[in-house]
């Protein structure tokens, strides 16, 4: 039985947000400003008319169809200004959502197009977070993605740099992308060198394509967390593997739903994964794209799922133990939002 928790106290929960995509995190509002001071023209003038460019409709497919959506947006984040504004933007939606902690990934090669390097980008997006961080209240790392689609040599770059600014702002190295028709094992050269840096991994697997990606990326490309993971029950050893070694799983429900990485809720194995020990996370993906917010997510799984206070509470807490952060900072934010969930009449931690 569903206990439809009401969505304000879903929003005073505190939460975190692991995996959250820089450029699907653009409002329509700052597309208009953008395009404005940009002199890019626009389809539409209006924020409700840019919607529908921004956001997957109900009929997604799959996940390439999902990706198209993107194009519209990195047009606009070209400048160090545009990029520094939209990280700024992603800590205020955050603190709106009483989201303590949010990990942005983006992927440096996609905001080069009028000259940036990649380090300049990583620079303005650090930039963003940490005014962000000022002005809110929400702590944030980011995490420096390579692409499926782009060659190693590119992606190396961006290990590189992204291991110059490890220590002050970026906590990890992902890749992403188009799954289906880019496994895994065409990157072990550009994770060696993550490897080589010392850059925690995560990677996109078993979203749009089987298991054995989850096994090639935890066993050769180094992950310690999975993006998505929805189809690792494909497989039961990978499962134990990935159980045993404590990977966390960062799921994005509305997305998972949207991309068909299964065929419907029904499917959605976010229940027995739980049950089964693993170390679930609830994070967005790309609230403007999925059209969600991090409330939502678990207000949808309150009512499909039924699940009570105290497992929204453990899924939360999951995303504390998970996060990419120094050990003594995650005790603190541990501390924090136990206090908030002790003062929302909660009395549920051990
Ligand atoms: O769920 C996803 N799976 C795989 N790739 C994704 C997903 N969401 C976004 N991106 C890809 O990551 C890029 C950088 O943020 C986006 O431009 C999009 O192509
Ligand atoms: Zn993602």
């Amino acid at each position: 039985m569903a206990y439809n928790l009401t969505y304000d106290w879903l929003a005073r929960l505190p939460k975190v947000d692991l995996h959250l995509h820089l450029d699907g995190s653009v409002k329509p509002e700052t597309i208009l400003e953008l395009a404005l001071d940009q002199g890019i023209d626009l389809p539409v003038y209006d924020k409700d008319g840019l919607i529908p460019h921004m956001r997957v409709s109900e009929e997604c497919g799959s996940l390439i169809e999902y990706l198209s959506k993107f194009d519209f947006t990195t047009r606009f984040l070209q400048s160090g200004e545009a990029l520094e504004r939209v990280a700024y933007e992603v800590a205020q939606q955050s603190a709106e959502h009483n989201c303590k902690y949010v990990e942005v990934r983006f992927a440096p090669q996609l905001h080069r197009e009028n000259g940036l390097t990649v380090e300049e980008t990583i620079h303005y997006v650090v930039e963003g977070m940490k005014r962000g961080q000022r002005d809110f209240g929400v702590k944030a790392g980011v995490i420096a993605i390579c692409m499926r689609n782009h060659s190693c040599e590119s992606n190396l770059e961006v290990i590189r740099a992204a291991a110059k600014y490890v220590g002050k702002g970026v906590v990890a190295v992902d890749l992403a992308g188009d799954e289906a028709s880019y496994p895994p094992e065409w990157f072990r050269e550009v994770f060696a060198e993550s490897g080589k840096l010392g850059i925690p991994v995560t990677i996109h697997a078993g979203e749009a394509a089987g298991a054995m990606n989850v096994y090639e990326a935890v066993t050769n490309l180094g992950a310690v967390r999975i993006g998505h993971g929805v189809r690792l029950k494909e497989n039961s050893d990978i499962l134990e593997m990935v159980k045993n070694r404590r990977i966390p799983l960062e799921m994005c429900p509305i997305s998972n739903i949207q991309t068909k990485a299964v065929s419907g809720w029904e499917a959605y194995p976010i229940r027995e994964y739980l049950d089964q020990g693993l170390l679930v996370t609830i994070n967005t993906d790309n609230p403007s794209v999925s059209g969600t917010n991090i409330t939502n997510e678990y207000r949808v799984l309150s009512d499909r799922f039924g699940f009570t206070e105290l497992e929204l509470v453990k899924l939360v807490m999951n995303g504390v133990d998970a996060a990419f952060m120094e050990e003594s900072d995650k005790m603190s934010l541990r501390q924090e939002m136990e206090a908030e969930i002790h003062s929302l009449g909660m009395n549920l931690l051990n």
